[in-house]
Parts: C-alpha cells; structure tokens; sequence
C-alpha cells in the first residue's frame, strides 16, 4: 500500500449555522486502504463525507482529493469518485439491471459495463427481477454497482451496512474487500459501530463531537488495546482494600462490593498486589489480566473527548 492519501483534508471546520459541528478534522485516506471512519451518532461523519463530495462548502479548511483541491476542480475530481451517500435511489418498479442501465447509458457509459458491475456486486442471477423483490442487503449492492459503474478510484461510503442482517453485513464485508484487492479501489466508509469496522478496515479514524480523537492503521489501535490492560482482583471488601493499600490501589477502580479494577503494569506487580494484600489480612479470591475488547477501546477513546 503506497503512503500517498487519495484523501486529505486539513484542518476542517463546518457550522450549520450558529451551530459548530467539525473542528479542525485532517483526514488522511492512504492510497489503497479500507479506511474506517468511525464515531457514535451524530458526531459529524456525514457532514464530512458531505465536504468530501463537494455537497457541503467548508468555510475553514482545505479538502484535498488524489492530490489536488476540490474547490478548484470539483468536477474532474468527482468523476473519479463513487458515492453511496443516503439510502440509494433506485427504481423499484425495474429490474437491477435496467437501474444500472438507466445510469449507464445517461453517462455515456460502454456497453456490458452494467453486466460487470452486477456480477461484480454479486446481482449477476437476481439482475432481471424487479428491486422491489430485492432485499435490504441486495439493495445496498445494487446501490454500490451504482456507484461502481464508471469504474471509480475511490469509494465514499456512509454507513453502506446500516440496517444490514448478519448476512447482509457479511456480503457486504466482503464485496468491499474483494473491491480493494481485485479492483484496486480506496474505500472509505463511515460506521458508528466498531464490529462492522474491525473485520474490514486497513485504516481508521476515530471522530467524537466533530473532532478526530484517534487515526492510524488498525493495528494501531489494536496496540492501544493491549496497552490498556485491567488488573482484576476479588476480594471481600474492596472499599477496605483501598483504604488499606492506597499505594498499591489508590488508582484502583471499584466495579462490585469485592472487585477492583486497574491498570496492568508488570508480573511484578501482580506478585506484589498479592503479597501485600494477604500481609493485610484480606483474602484473595481471584487475580487475573483483562483485555479491553476493541469496543471499550473505542467507546474509551470517544467518552474521554469533551462536549466541544
Ligand atoms: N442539515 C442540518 N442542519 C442542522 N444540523 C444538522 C444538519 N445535518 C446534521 N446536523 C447535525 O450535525 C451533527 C452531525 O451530524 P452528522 O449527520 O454529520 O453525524 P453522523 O456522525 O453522521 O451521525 P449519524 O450516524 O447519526 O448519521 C448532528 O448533531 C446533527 O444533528
């Protein structure tokens, strides 16, 4: 994967009115990757993605795409991009394939292009039946091969898995991983849920209250998840245990009666816990080392951002 960003914006800042709802957001979306962009509702992925496709102006900031500036070439840049931006619009009363026709053929676009782009999202046997027979999941692909038809670079897609069955979520994973691979595709697309994210995606950028608290490669924050490690302890009373051992549990978080909780630092710790806490004559029931699920890392890294 190369470290040129087919998407960078510096320094974004959007308002609907007196209203702020980005601050300084610089993105970077490498060349190649499934960048996820995550953050609970309402936290401004939309609104970026809208910047991104020129449908909002921001007043502060620069969003750059494959290396040149949106505001001044809009409309060359768009013409290599794909968007799934709201719920397709799509024709129920025609089939799959006369949808990607209706699109093909207004932008001029070779034939049997439509037949590639539906065997490609997977539609090539359910093409000719009409969409209102579709499920929610085909629906979403079929949205996709709308997006897909002109053979974009890259892909912006917001929440392309939302209301999505298990089946659907996975069909869906895996198209966009066969996009990245076998077609060479960039895809950013916006979740609020790290499940549907962490199977997928290369990158990810974190956003909470309109402000980027975390980005970096998925490794990254998986690191971050092993560097938060818990020190589970339980004991009879954990309010006495603190009191007892300030030093060793003043940090300490009380999660029950006779748990505690802190932060993992070394196997020399656990040994000195253990001592210390029988020398104070309380009893030690269980000691253990828990690893924050990707889920606590994610909602620790949004809860910790203030409300702008
Ligand atoms: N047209 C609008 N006018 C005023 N406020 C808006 C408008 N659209 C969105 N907002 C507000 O901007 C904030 C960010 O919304 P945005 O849709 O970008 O968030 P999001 O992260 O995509 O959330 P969701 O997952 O719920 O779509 C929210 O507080 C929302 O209420």
């Amino acid at each position: 994967m190369s470290s040129i960003s087919l998407v960078e914006t510096n320094q974004l800042s959007f308002s609907y009115g007196a209203r702020s709802i980005l601050h300084d957001v610089s993105l970077a979306v490498p060349k190649g990757s499934i960048y996820g962009f995550l953050g609970p509702n309402g936290a401004g992925k939309s609104t970026t993605l809208r910047l991104l496709l020129g449908l909002l102006q921001a007043p502060a900031g620069t969003v750059r795409l494959f290396g040149h500036d949106l505001a001044r070439h809009r409309v060359a840049l768009l013409t290599r991009v794909g968007a799934l931006i709201e719920n397709p619009s799509l024709y129920d009363h025609l089939s799959g394939h006369a949808n990607l026709e209706v699109t093909r053929t207004l932008r001029g676009l070779a034939r049997g292009r439509s037949e590639e782009v539906l065997a490609l999202v997977g539609l090539t046997e359910a093409a000719h039946r009409p969409v209102r027979e579709y499920s929610l999941g085909m629906r979403q692909r079929l949205g996709l091969g709308l997006a897909l038809l002109p053979d974009p670079d890259l892909l912006i897609l917001d929440e392309p898995t939302n209301g999505l069955d298990p089946n659907g979520i996975i069909d869906m994973r895996e198209l966009l991983r066969r996009l990245q691979r076998e077609q060479g595709k960039t895809i950013l697309l916006s979740s609020h849920l790290i499940s549907e994210i962490e199977r997928v995606a290369t990158h990810v950028g974190i956003i909470q209250h309109g402000r980027l608290v975390f980005q970096g490669h998925m490794a990254e924050l998986q690191n971050r998840q092993r560097d938060n490690q818990q020190l589970l302890i339980e004991t009879d009373s954990a309010d006495t245990c603190r009191n007892l051992l300030p030093a060793a549990l003043g940090r300490a978080r009380v999660t029950g009666a006779g748990t505690l909780l802190l932060p993992y630092e070394s196997r020399e710790q656990v040994a000195e816990l253990a001592r210390q806490l029988v020398a104070a004559g309380q009893p030690l029931y269980h000691i253990s080392c828990q690893q924050p699920t990707l889920e606590e890392t994610f909602l620790q890294l949004t809860e910790t951002t203030p409300t702008p």
